[in-house]
């Protein structure tokens, strides 16, 4: 393991037959790690999809090392590299990931269970993402030079990177979302050290090589293994810069805490939300009964934009209830790859227990499940329960559930359910439905200061991906999206000169040269 680790990974992972039946292997004398299918059919459910190395601490700390090299505190290739090679880098790599579709496509229903179109639209939004982020990266470094003037001191901007960055992506996106952060941060001069999430480790495997042909030696890095033994390390060392992290705050803040730097780590993080449905009396019931099954349930509820709870005015709860439940028990469920399938089995393996526990908390405390197929259990699956009236002291209120189970809360007071909001430890999303301009305009007016977006008669979701996606509280650190990712992987650095015939020659040297580092912001001091 003395060269760039995913190149040795890659060739080791090419060797394997992922989604056939390969043997447990031995690799830097570990045993590596097995991947079975969360199919919910027993025929396929002893499958092994796929086997990954299994890293030690040395490892780890050997990818940081080579991280570290190809950053060397700034002065290294990457960093210092021109704007076009770096375009030229990143196009290369999504021409290459293009021709992996099927057999990405193929993992993301394996492993994790998503369905078809959502893993066909996961691959396709998440190279859309990448011409877009290139796209945008081009008008951020454009040589325009607009010039920035105050007291005869002039000022030449540039974004510039922030350092080697660690990142951790989530089992329900790991496709997008790990790029997400990782294109951002690559483009930007950083150098990446990835860690996939446990379920959806093995899709990266296609990608590999691609990797490895597109950009230098130490840019892109992978690691495998739990977290303690790889990623805690690799902060431990303490020449992390940045930590991006798609996931549960609880592992944020563990891996912080081990970095013997805390203040200077910088953070990008994208974390638990509860977002609320709000239906007021007037709300066109078709609509929102329609959304809000899309947004409680498309992949099973496993998105931190899933709606999480359902706040629903007196006036119209009992209309809303019956038929809100038995839409739900008409939605099918099946494997990822079969027909019009809306829900599918859930890759983790605990998951139906925990949702049952919630589910058996809220009748204790006096919710009833309100549709007939509610709480059924399979191997591998538990049925969407819609539980009604939930209260304040049950577990699916306080608890982000992220699965099937869909908590609804009577209200009367709009004013009462504004507090509540504004009492949740979240601030990520929120739909609002109802028609009446009066009362509306004003709540918004409300809600924004409470959460980052209010979807007007709509869904909670992330996209479409040029949008900022943040949140308030514990949902989120920082801004993604294809413009504010940039903008969050990087820091705006300038050269300051006052007027002088020398310093002007060697700036409008700095500035003629296509290309040129230093960028046009919008940024006037
Ligand atoms: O899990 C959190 C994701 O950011 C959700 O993204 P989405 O709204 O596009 O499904």
């Amino acid at each position: 393991m003395s060269n760039s680790n995913y190149s040795q990974i890659s060739e080791l992972l090419h060797q394997e037959t992922y989604l056939g039946n390969g043997e447990l292997k031995t690799w830097n004398g570990k045993k590596d790690e097995v991947h079975s299918t969360i199919s919910s059919t027993s025929e396929y459910s002893k499958t092994l999809l796929g086997t990954v190395p299994h890293m030690d601490e040395a490892t780890a700390l050997e990818v940081l090392d080579h991280a570290c090299k190809a950053f060397d505190k700034g002065k290294g290739t990457w960093p210092t590299a021109k704007v076009s090679f770096r375009i030229k880098c990143m196009e290369k790599f999504v021409e290459q990931m293009k021709t992996k579709r099927e057999e990405v496509v193929k993992l993301l229903m394996w492993e994790i269970g998503k369905s078809l179109p959502d893993s066909e639209k996961e691959f396709d939004r998440t190279v859309e993402y990448i011409y877009d982020t290139i796209e945008d990266y081009k008008q951020l470094d454009r040589n325009s030079a607009k010039f920035s003037k105050r007291d005869n001191v002039n000022a030449h901007i540039r974004r510039g990177p922030l350092g080697v960055v660690l990142c951790l992506g989530p089992y329900n996106y790991p496709l997008n979302e790990t790029f997400a952060l990782l294109i951002p941060a690559v483009i930007m001069g950083n150098t990446v050290i990835f860690k996939p999430a446990k379920h959806g480790v093995l899709l990266l495997s296609p990608l590999l090589e691609a990797f490895r042909n597109s950009f230098p030696p130490g840019v892109v890095n992978v690691i495998y293994g739990r977290g303690r033994e790889v990623a805690a390390p690799i902060m431990k060392d303490g020449r992390i810069d940045v930590l991006a992290l798609i996931g549960n705050s609880k592992s944020a803040i563990a891996l912080q805490d081990q970095h013997p730097h805390k203040n200077r780590l910088r953070l990008v993080l994208g974390l638990e939300a509860k977002n609320p449905a709000i239906i007021l009396p007037d709300a066109d019931l078709d609509l929102a009964i329609a959304e809000c099954i899309s947004g409680t349930l498309s992949f099973n509820g496993q998105r931190c934009t899933a709606l999480k709870i359902i706040h629903v005015h007196e006036d119209i709860r009992e209309e809303f209830n019956k038929r809100f439940a038995q839409k739900v028990d008409e939605l099918k469920f099946g494997n990822p790859w079969e027909e019009k399938v809306q829900l599918t089995p859930l890759p983790e393996p605990d998951k139906p227990q925990y949702i049952q526990e919630l589910i058996t908390d809220a009748k204790e405390k006096g919710a009833e499940i309100l549709n007939a197929k509610g709480g059924q259990v399979s191997e591998n699956y538990i049925f969407p329960a819609v539980l009604y009236p939930v209260s304040k002291d049950m577990r699916v209120y306080q608890e982000e559930q992220f699965g099937p189970v869909i908590p609804i809360k009577p209200f009367n007071s709009i004013e009462e359910l504004l507090d509540e909001i504004a009492d949740s430890n979240y601030g990520q999303q929120v739909s609002l439905f109802g028609k009446d301009i009066e009362q509306i305009a004003p709540l918004i007016d409300t809600l924004v200061n409470l959460v980052c977006r209010v979807n007007l008669n709509s869904s909670c979701q992330r996209g479409p991906d040029v949008f900022p996606f943040t949140g308030r509280k514990d949902s989120a650190v920082g801004t993604l999206s294809v413009h504010d990712a940039l903008r969050s992987f990087s820091i705006r650095t300038f050269v300051a000169s006052k007027d002088n015939p020398y310093n002007n020659d060697i700036l409008q040297k700095l500035l003629a040269s296509k290309e040129s580092n230093f960028v046009n912001t919008d940024y006037i001091l």
